[in-house]
Formats: C-alpha cells, structure tokens, sequence
C-alpha cells in the first residue's frame, strides 16, 4: 500500500499526490530498492536523485523544530489530563483511557510533518522515549509526581506505571522506528490507541448485560467499540498520510483488509489470556505481524 508508482522525473520516482504540484510542499518518491517513498520539497526536488541522497543522511532542521514542538505538545497534553485528574475534574480510568486513546494518534500525526532524512524516524521516536523514561523514573519513585500517577495508573500506585503506560511508550518507540509511515504501523498504533481506549471507555459504560459468552469481564458493547474506533483511525490516518502523498491512496480491497486486522485484533483483545500478556503489547504485535503480510 506504500507510494508505489515509478519514474516521472527521469531517475526513478515521481511526485504522487494532490500535493505533487506544489510548491514547497512535501511530494512522495520511491528509491528503487527502498520501501517506503521518501518526502522532498519542490524547491528539492530537481534533480531528485542528487535531493533525494543529500536530505537522507543529514538530520534536516525542519525535523528538529518538529520534534521539539511535538515534545511542547506532548507534555501540554499529558501535564493537562495530569492536573484535571489531580483536580478530580475527570475520572482516574476516564482520564487513563483518554490518554491513551489520544495521545498515540496525536503522535502518529506529528509524523505527517518529518522530512525524508533518516534520521526523521530516530527523532520522532524521541518523543514516546522521552515520555517512557518519565513513566519509568516516576513508576520507579526516582521522581516524584502524584498527579501522573493518578491521571495514569488504575489504583494509585506508581509502580502500575512501569506496566501499561510504560509499554505503550515502548510500542510507539519502536514502531516509529521500525514500521515509520508504513500502514502496517499506522493499523498497529490505531488499534492499540483508538481500539483498547474505546473498548473501555464504552465497554465500562454500555457493557452491562451484553458480556462475551467467552469472558464475562468483556462486552459485546467493548469489542464493537474497539473494533469501529481501530477502523475508523486506521482509515482516517491512513487516507490522511495518502493525502500528503506518503501512501498510495486506498481501494477497496485495502479496506478490506484493514478491516480483517481490526476485527482479528478486537478478537484477540477480548479473549481471557490477556491476563497473563499485556494488550499493549499483545495487540499490536499481532497487528504488526499480520498487517506486515496483507498491507
Ligand atoms: C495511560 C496509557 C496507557 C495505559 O494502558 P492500559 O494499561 O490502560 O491499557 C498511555 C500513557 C501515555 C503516556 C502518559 C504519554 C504518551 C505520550 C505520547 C508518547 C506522545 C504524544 C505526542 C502528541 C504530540 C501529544
Ligand atoms: N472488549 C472489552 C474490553 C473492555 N471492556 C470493559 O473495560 C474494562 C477494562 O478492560 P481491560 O481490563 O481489558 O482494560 P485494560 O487492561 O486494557 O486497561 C472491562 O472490565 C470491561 O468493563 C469491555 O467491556 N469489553
């Protein structure tokens, strides 16, 4: 699903995307060999092979500001959910859940904004690092910080940050670096967000009465709700990153199979074995691995 088409300007790629004309703006090309298309400028784009070869191995200025911004912007997120829990403005699962359901699609929008260096993804992925480091050194008491804690964990201990929280910093790491602007990543993140997030948040308040015959601690209400929150932002981002020319643009077939990895991960994050393996590492692994195979 990633850019694809070939050759335009001599060389090997061509601009793809509404964006392809303009200029300054961010146009998609493919390196041959390379599987995902690399972002250059108009004003950079002539000759793309000498462009495309000088942007890849400097870190880019542009992608420095992007970074510290989406730093800016992370701590004025997590600081804002941290003193309305503090406050007791918002509930502590509810406050949890809207973290975790905002934040990592906030994240993966920032991606948006990189430009093809290699160095792009390394700088993006300080942003979940940094914030992995401050789940781990508060989880850990190194630092001290009681409206975290309560804005994050489910009963008031620091140490609950070490688990979940901490591992969804640790999966959009290393999904940044690994799966950078690839739809298997974008379906990953989406579902391990939007889906997990949705699924309680709805399940807790529509689940009653509709438990899974498989396990009464889950919803039909929570699985339908993980399954259309992981569809929707996976189709949003995903048709989002073509419109900017990172991806090719998304037919039905596509969808199709977005959809089978949302519904086999609603499933898989519905079954009791989750007790023993957290889902943030359960459900987007599985995505990742089936997604790598169908997108
Ligand atoms: C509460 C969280 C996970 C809990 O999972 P579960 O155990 O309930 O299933 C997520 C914690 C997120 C963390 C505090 C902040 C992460 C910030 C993110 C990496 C960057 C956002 C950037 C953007 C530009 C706002
Ligand atoms: N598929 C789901 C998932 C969660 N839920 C509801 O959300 C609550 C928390 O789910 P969970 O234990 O999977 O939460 P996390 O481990 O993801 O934080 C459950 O006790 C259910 O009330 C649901 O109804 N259906």
């Amino acid at each position: 699903m990633a850019a694809s088409a070939l050759g335009r300007r001599g060389f090997e790629g061509r601009r793809i995307g509404p964006e392809a004309s303009g200029r300054g703006r961010p146009c998609a090309v493919k390196v041959a060999g390379s599987r995902n298309p690399k972002v250059v400028t108009r004003r950079h784009a002539l000759p793309a092979a000498a462009a495309d070869s000088m942007l890849l191995g400097t870190v880019q200025p542009l992608d420095v500001y992007v970074t510290l911004c989406a730093l800016i912007g992370s701590t004025a997120v997590v600081k804002t959910f941290d003193s309305l829990a503090e406050r007791d403005l918002i509930e502590k699962n509810l406050s949890r859940k809207l973290i975790h359901t905002t934040c990592g699609p906030l994240f993966v929008l920032s991606w948006l904004f990189y430009t093809q260096s290699e160095y792009a993804r390394l700088l993006a992925a300080v942003i979940p690092f940094v914030n992995g480091l401050r789940l781990f050194l508060i989880g850990s008491g190194a630092v001290t910080d009681a409206a975290a804690v309560k804005a994050v964990s489910r009963e008031g201990d620091r140490t609950e940050l070490l688990k979940g929280p901490f591992y969804y910093t640790c999966v959009l790491t290393l999904v940044t670096v690994w799966f950078w602007r690839r739809p298997a990543g974008i379906v990953a993140l989406s579902i391990m967000c939007a889906g997990d997030g949705l699924a309680d948040i709805v399940g807790r308040r529509l689940g009653r009465g509709n438990a899974l015959f498989y396990n009464k601690s889950k919803s039909w209400a929570g699985s339908g709700a993980m399954l259309a929150g992981s569809f929707a932002l996976s189709e949003i981002l995903l048709a989002l990153f073509a419109s900017f020319g990172l991806l090719d643009p998304q037919d039905a077939a596509g969808a199709a199979r977005v959809l089978l990895i949302c519904v086999l991960c609603s499933v898989l994050e519905s079954l009791p074995v989750n007790r023993a393996l957290d889902d943030n590492i359960t459900v987007p692994a599985a995505a990742l691995v089936i997604g790598s195979q169908l997108l």
